[in-house]
């Protein structure tokens, strides 16, 4: 169902920090305002923009085609597609003092502390108009999962998983030809190595609490949107 997730993206964002985040900055009790690069700032009464949101995250390991189903959905549902690796990616772009410790968290292959990803995710929500938010590549460890749902007070609608064997992973990964840093072999192993320890105990998580469709990747793209497609008609149905 839609059940509106009542999220209220307080932009309060007084999560607490890992030892991983304040080793690469004090963002203690600091306020996310929005606008790029990403920049925080100590002052209260930052006006949030109370969403009341229908959020889907969309999990799998690097090339199982969350990217390319996503934008099947985001034509057929008329969602806002938030990719994590994406926001992350033009931060690098950006001059932002994060820069440089995202990229090489990106080319090692590990995860990004969750209080930059969380903040990037709730900005682009925040400055968003639709209140329909499929976030792609997020939560990628229990730590990004429990930091977004403290901060945001919500959970996800719902939960997407793309279901894909290694090798297949491997192989798009590898011929995916869009310039990434991380699209090589050495960097796929070790991804696949934190997808396995750090990404299926949200997966797991997320199948216990009954939110969870998994999806078999293996298909032509048509074939696993044809997978994809009840579960968001339905829910479409129940709003209505
Ligand atoms: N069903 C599919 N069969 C074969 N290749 C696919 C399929 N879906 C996506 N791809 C290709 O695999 C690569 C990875 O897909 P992408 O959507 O970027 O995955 P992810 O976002 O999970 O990393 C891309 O080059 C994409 O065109
Ligand atoms: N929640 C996230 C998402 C991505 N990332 C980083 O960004 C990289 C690329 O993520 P991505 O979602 O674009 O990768 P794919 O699954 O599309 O291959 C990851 O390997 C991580 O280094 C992260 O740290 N935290």
């Amino acid at each position: 169902m839609w059940k509106r997730a009542t999220a209220t993206l307080k932009s309060s964002l007084s999560l607490h920090i890992t030892k991983e985040a304040s080793k690469h900055n004090a963002f203690h009790s600091h306020r996310f305002i929005s606008g790029s690069p990403l920049h925080f700032q100590e002052m209260d009464g930052i006006c949030p923009k109370h969403v009341d949101s229908v959020i889907t995250f969309v999990l799998g390991g690097p090339g199982s085609g969350k990217g390319t189903q996503c934008a099947r959905i985001v034509e057929t549902f008329g969602f806002k597609h938030l990719s994590a690796g994406d926001l992350l990616r033009k931060e690098v772009e950006s001059a932002s003092e994060y820069g440089t410790m995202i990229l090489d968290t990106i080319r090692e292959g590990r995860i990004v502390p969750s209080a930059v990803t969380v903040k990037l995710i709730l900005r682009e929500m925040e400055s968003s108009d639709n209140h329909k938010f499929l976030i792609d590549g997020f939560p990628r460890s229990e730590e990004n999962r429990i930091a977004f749902e403290r901060i945001t007070g919500s959970e996800p609608d719902f939960v997407l998983f793309f279901d894909c064997p290694e090798e297949e992973m491997v192989k798009r990964v590898l011929s995916r030809n869009q310039g990434r840093i991380d699209d090589n072999i050495d960097t796929i192993k070790k991804r696949l190595k934190v997808f396995e320890a750090l990404n299926l105990p949200v997966v797991d998580h997320y199948e216990r609490r009954g939110k969870l469709h998994r999806i078999n990747a293996v298909g032509t793209e048509d074939e696993i949107f044809e997978q994809v497609r009840p579960v968001f008609a339905a829910c479409e149905l129940t709003a209505a």
